[in-house]
């Protein structure tokens, strides 16, 4: 699939940190009600991301009628959403908690409701702080990829980086 997206060649290169939740495992360590992942959001995506065994990570998300964008069919920006929650999960299996800072995306075919989408995303390697992901979707045959995604995420100290904005977090 074309995109535009070049990551550094000299990218170095990286090991499962040996805390990483397991192959197959549910990487749980997000909080409730995130947008992307919380169990308790009642509008939210409810992803479960899997640890892969190597740098990798896989999630499923059933394309469901609030997620309609053009008739019949995925809102690319739900889908977007979706390639940031699970490529922003996958640096934890490096044992480095992330934020987004730029997410390009390719929609290759129209997504419909009632399919269920299967992603895949790896880590590419990290230059300082910045980790370099890649990412791709199918509706159930790893042949045909329906979309896929390019994302740079920063590393953070977590405390710091929420501090002036805790106190105004939702609890449902
Ligand atoms: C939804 C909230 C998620 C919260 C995550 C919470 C905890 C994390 C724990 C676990 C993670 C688990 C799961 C995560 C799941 C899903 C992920 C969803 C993630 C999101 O949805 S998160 C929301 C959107 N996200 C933001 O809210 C970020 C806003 N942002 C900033 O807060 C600052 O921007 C910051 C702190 C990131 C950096 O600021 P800073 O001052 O510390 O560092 P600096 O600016 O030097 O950047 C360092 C190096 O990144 C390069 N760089 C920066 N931006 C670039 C760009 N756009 N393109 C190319 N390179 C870029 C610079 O060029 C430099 O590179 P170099 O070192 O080579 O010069």
């Amino acid at each position: 699939m074309k995109h535009a997206f070049v990551p550094p060649a000299d990218l170095e290169p990286l090991v499962r940190h040996p805390k990483a939740t397991g192959p197959g495992q549910h990487i749980g360590l997000h909080h409730s009600t995130c947008f992307g992942c919380g169990d308790d959001t009642p509008l939210g995506l409810h992803l479960k991301v899997i640890a892969g065994d190597d740098l990798s990570v896989t999630a499923q998300m059933p394309v469901v009628d609030w997620m309609q964008g053009g008739p019949g069919v995925i809102h690319g920006g739900v889908l977007s959403a979706a390639f940031d929650e699970v490529t922003g999960t996958a640096p934890l299996l490096i044992g480095a908690p992330v934020v987004t800072v730029h997410l390009e995306v390719d929609f290759a075919k129209p997504i419909p409701l009632g399919s269920t989408l299967h992603f895949e995303a790896r880590i590419l390697g990290k230059q300082g702080r910045k980790i370099y992901l890649a990412a791709s979707a199918h509706l159930g045959d790893p042949e045909q990829i329906v979309a896929s995604a390019h994302a740079l995420f920063v590393t953070i100290d977590v405390q710091k980086h929420f501090a002036e904005h805790y106190d105004k977090r939702v609890i449902l």
